[in-house]
C-alpha cells in the first residue's frame, strides 16, 4: 500500500504548469508506480482556451470545482461540465476546454504519464516509450 498527498507533491516535480499558461497539473500516480493508470489533480484557469488532442492516451476527467465550456472538435458537440460531470475521451477526441470559472478535475491517463509531459503543437503527449 502506497499513501502520499498533494501536500508533499506542489512545487515538486510531479507538479506541472503547461507552457501555455492554461493549466496545472499535480501527478500523484504515475508510470513508474507500475500500476498502469496515472492520476492528476487538474486545474485549468477562467477565460483560458485549451485545445487537446491525446492521440496516444485515453483521459477520463471528473469535474470537483467550477465550470468549463467542453467543445468536441471532431463533431462540433458543446458541452458545459460542472462538479459531479465527468468526460472521458475514449475516442482519442479533438477537444477545447474553455473554462468559465477556475475548474478544478481529477484526470486518470492510460497509458499512465511518465512525469513532465506537456502537450506538443497538436495537443498531444508523447507515446509511451517502449521501455516503459
Ligand atoms: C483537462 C486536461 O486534460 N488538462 C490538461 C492537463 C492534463 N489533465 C494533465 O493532468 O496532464
Amino acid at each position: 500500500m502506497l499513501i502520499r498527498s498533494f501536500k508533499d507533491i506542489e512545487g515538486s516535480e510531479r507538479d506541472v504548469k503547461g507552457a501555455l499558461g492554461t493549466w496545472r497539473s499535480k501527478r500523484i500516480i504515475l508510470a513508474d508506480d507500475g500500476v498502469g493508470f496515472s492520476l492528476h489533480e487538474t486545474t485549468v484557469y477562467p477565460g483560458t482556451e485549451t485545445t487537446l488532442w491525446y492521440k496516444h492516451h485515453y483521459e477520463a476527467v471528473l469535474c470537483v470545482e467550477g465550470e468549463c465550456e467542453l467543445t468536441n472538435e471532431d463533431t462540433g458537440e458543446v458541452f458545459n461540465i460542472t462538479p459531479g460531470d465527468m468526460y472521458l475521451l475514449d475516442n482519442h477526441d479533438r477537444h477545447t476546454l474553455r473554462p468559465k470559472t477556475l475548474f478544478r478535475a481529477i484526470c486518470v491517463f492510460n497509458p499512465p504519464v511518465t512525469g513532465r509531459e506537456d502537450h506538443d503543437a497538436d495537443g498531444a503527449y508523447p507515446p509511451p516509450s517502449a521501455d516503459a
